[in-house]
C-alpha cells in the first residue's frame, strides 16, 4: 500500500516553513534540499547509530542532487547534548567553514536535533538547519517547533534558544529500525498530544498504538496528529509566552526524573519520563478534584497497554521526594519563585495550574512510589 505524503505547515511569517511526513522521503533528500542552498553544500551532524544504519542513504540522495557534504557523529544517547558536544559541534562547523548563510543537517533523533539545532543558532549568530528526524520522539514533537538546547546537571534544556528549521523531513520509514524502548519512549509524546488537546486522537491511539510500529498508514497519521497540533500552538505562540506550555505536559515532573537519573538513559529515557510525568499530571489533577476520578486509570492502563512505564518505582534508585520536588524549581515554567504545572479537566482538556498545593505534589510523588 502506499502512503502519500503530508505537509503541514508552520506559520511564522518570515520563518514559516513545511513539516514534510511519509516513508521514504530521505531519498528525496537532495532534492528537498537543493532550493535552500546558496552553495551546493551541507553539514551533517548525526549520532553514531543513526549514521550506521542510514547515513549511506542520506549521502545518496545528496550526491543524486550534487550537494557535498561532510559529516560529524556523535555518540548516541541523552549525555551528547551538553556542554562538551555543543563545543565539538560548533568548532567542527567552523573547521568546516559553513558559512553565515550555510546549512546544517541535524539527522537524528532529539539529542541530535536539539545540540545541532543550537549550535546552529549560535554560530556566526545564527545559520539555518534543516530537521532529518529519524525518531518517533522528534518526528512527532522534537523536530518542529524551534526549541534547542542542551541540558545541564542543574535541569534539562537549561541551556538554549529558539531557533525555529528552514524545513523538517520526516521519513517515517526510518522508524523500523528503532529498537524497540525507543520507539516506546517516542510514543510517550504521542499520547502527551492526545492527553493535552484532543480527546478522540487519544481514544484512537488506545487502539491503534499497540500495533503502530508496524502499520506505515496508522505510523502516519499518529506522526501528523501531533505535528499538526504542535504546529497550530507554535505558530499562536511561539517563545511560550503563554499556550505552549500546554506542550509541555508531563514535563515538570518527567525533567525533574532525567535530572535526578543523571541523563542516564539506561534507567529513564525522555519519553519515559513525559509517560510517567503524564500519568502523575493526571494523578494530581484528579486529587485536587480537577478531572474525574477514572481519568488517571485510563491514562495509566494505555500507558502499560504499550509497555511504558507510569510510577516513580518504575525508575531505580531515585531520590526522595524533596529532592524531587527540589529539581522541578529549575523548570522553565517556573514564575516568581513558584511552580506551574500543566494539568487536566479531561483526558483532552489540559490547562496550566500556578496555585498548586506542594502538599497535593508531594502526596501525588508518594502515592506514586
Ligand atoms: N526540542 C523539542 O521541542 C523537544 C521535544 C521533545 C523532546 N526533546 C528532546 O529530545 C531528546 C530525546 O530524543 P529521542 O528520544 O529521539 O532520543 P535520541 O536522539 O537519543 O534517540 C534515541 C536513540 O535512538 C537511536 N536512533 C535514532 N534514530 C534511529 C533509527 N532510525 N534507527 C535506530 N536507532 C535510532 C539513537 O542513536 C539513540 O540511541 C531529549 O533530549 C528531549 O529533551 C526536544
Ligand atoms: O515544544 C515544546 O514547547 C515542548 O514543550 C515540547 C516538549 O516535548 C519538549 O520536551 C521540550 O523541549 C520541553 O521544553 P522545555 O522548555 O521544558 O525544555
Ligand atoms: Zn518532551
Amino acid at each position: 500500500m502506499t502512503v502519500s505524503l503530508t505537509t503541514v505547515p508552520v506559520d511564522l511569517g518570515p520563518r514559516s516553513y513545511e513539516v514534510r511526513i511519509a516513508p521514504g522521503l530521505l531519498a528525496e533528500a537532495g532534492t528537498a534540499i537543493a532550493p535552500l542552498l546558496r552553495r551546493p553544500r551541507v553539514a551533517i551532524v548525526t549520532d553514531e547509530t543513526v549514521a550506521a544504519l542510514h547515513l549511506p542513504a542520506l549521502e545518496e540522495a545528496l550526491d543524486h542532487a550534487g550537494i557535498a557534504h561532510k559529516t560529524l557523529a556523535l555518540p548516541p544517547g541523552e549525555a551528547t547534548k551538553g556542554w562538551a558536544s555543543l563545543q565539538r559541534v560548533v568548532e567542527w562547523l567552523l573547521a568546516a567553514q559553513v558559512e553565515r548563510g550555510g546549512l546544517v543537517l541535524a539527522f537524528g533523533g532529539g539529542v541530535i536535533g536539539d545540540l545541532a539545532g543550537f549550535a546552529a543558532a549560535i554560530l556566526r549568530r545564527g545559520v539555518r538547519f534543516v530537521q532529518l528526524p529519524t525518531t518517533l520522539l522528534a518526528q512527532v514533537d522534537s523536530s518542529v517547533g524551534g526549541k534547542t538546547g542542551i541540558n545541564s546537571p542543574a535541569g534539562k534544556n537549561l541551556i538554549g534558544a529558539f531557533h525555529q528549521p528552514s524545513l523538517v523531513l520526516a521519513d517515517t520509514a526510518v522508524l523500523g529500525t528503532l529498537a524497540p524502548r525507543d520507539f516506546r519512549a517516542g510514543y510517550g509524546e504521542v499520547v502527551k498530544y492526545g492527553l493535552l488537546g484532543d480527546a478522540a486522537f487519544f481514544t484512537w491511539l488506545e487502539g491503534a498504538g499497540p500495533g503502530l510500529a508496524s502499520d506505515p498508514a496508522a505510523l502516519v497519521r499518529a506522526v501528523a496528529r501531533g505535528v499538526e497540533m504542535k504546529a497550530g500552538v507554535v505558530a499562536r505562540d511561539e517563545t511560550e509566552e503563554g499556550e505552549r506550555a500546554l506542550l509541555n505536559l508531563g514535563h515538570t515532573f518527567g525533567h525533574a526524573l532525567e535530572a535526578a537519573t543523571g541523563y542516564d538513559g539506561a534507567r529513564l529515557l525522555h519519553g519515559e519520563g513525559v509517560a510517567i510525568g503524564c500519568a502523575l499530571a493526571f494523578d494530581l489533577s484528579a486529587r485536587l478534584g480537577l478531572c474525574p476520578q477514572e481519568a488517571p486509570s485510563r491514562v495509566a492502563a494505555h500507558l502499560a497497554a504499550m509497555g511504558l512505564p507510569s510510577r516513580l518505582a518504575d525508575v531505580p534508585g531515585l531520590p526522595d521526594d524533596a529532592a524531587l520536588i527540589a529539581l522541578m524549581g529549575q523548570d522553565k515554567k517556573v514564575k516568581d519563585g513558584k511552580l506551574r504545572f500543566v494539568l487536566a479537566r479531561d483526558i483532552g482538556d489540559a490547562f496550566v495550574a500556578d496555585d498548586v498545593p506542594m502538599e497535593a505534589v508531594a502526596a501525588t510523588l508518594a502515592a506514586a512510589r
